[in-house]
């Protein structure tokens, strides 16, 4: 990945102190969504190479990045939302986050059998939603290539919850 990226995300991405919770810096994406250059970068950046027949975002940050890597890489797109917003028969999955915890919902008719599929996600902090992703997707009857971010935050470890499946990040903090 070239460097003038990297430097262009990281000056895009905001820390905020204490958000949703005392202790939590989050990481805030909305000023590099508002820049169109960078914005655009990273779409191209997430789409680059990819073979793949579903694109899976994670609501609600990661709609933001999986539809438009849907559409350049020529992909279908698949909602994977919070429980209670999918209207047609599903299957589900609980798991925690870094400063929560919640049920996720897919629906099971979602896939064709042995779909390949790229998960799509703004941000790997604990790695608990993705974990929980890569579980659901598969028990749909994909199979998940794997997940790429926007950030990984290397701290907290999420990477080694992945197991087998591979983690591609823009960044790295
Ligand atoms: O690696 P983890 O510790 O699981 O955290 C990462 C997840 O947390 C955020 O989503 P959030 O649930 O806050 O939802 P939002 O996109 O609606 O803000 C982020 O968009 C990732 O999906
Ligand atoms: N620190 C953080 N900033 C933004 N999104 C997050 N999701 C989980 N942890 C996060």
């Amino acid at each position: 990945m070239m460097q003038d990226l990297t430097d262009l995300i990281l000056s895009r991405i905001r820390d905020v102190a204490d958000y949703p919770k005392p202790g939590i810096v989050f990481k805030d994406i909305t000023p590099l969504l508002g820049d169109h250059e960078v914005f655009s970068a990273v779409v191209e950046a997430l789409a680059d190479g990819l073979r793949v027949d579903k694109i899976v975002g994670i609501e609600a940050r990661g709609f933001i990045l999986a539809a438009p890597v849907a559409l350049r890489a020529g992909a279908g797109f698949v909602p994977v939302r919070k429980k209670g917003k999918l209207p047609a028969a599903t299957l589900e999955t609980s798991y925690d986050l870094e400063y929560g915890s919640a049920v996720i919902e897919v629906h099971a008719d979602a896939f064709a059998p042995g779909d390949r599929v790229l998960i799509v996600d703004d941000v790997l902090a604990t790695g608990g939603t993705a974990e929980a992703t890569v579980e659901l997707v598969g028990r749909a009857g994909a199979e998940v290539v794997g997940v790429s971010v926007l950030m990984e935050l290397a701290f907290l470890k999420g990477r080694e919850r992945l197991g087998q499946t591979g983690l591609r990040a823009l960044v790295v903090v």
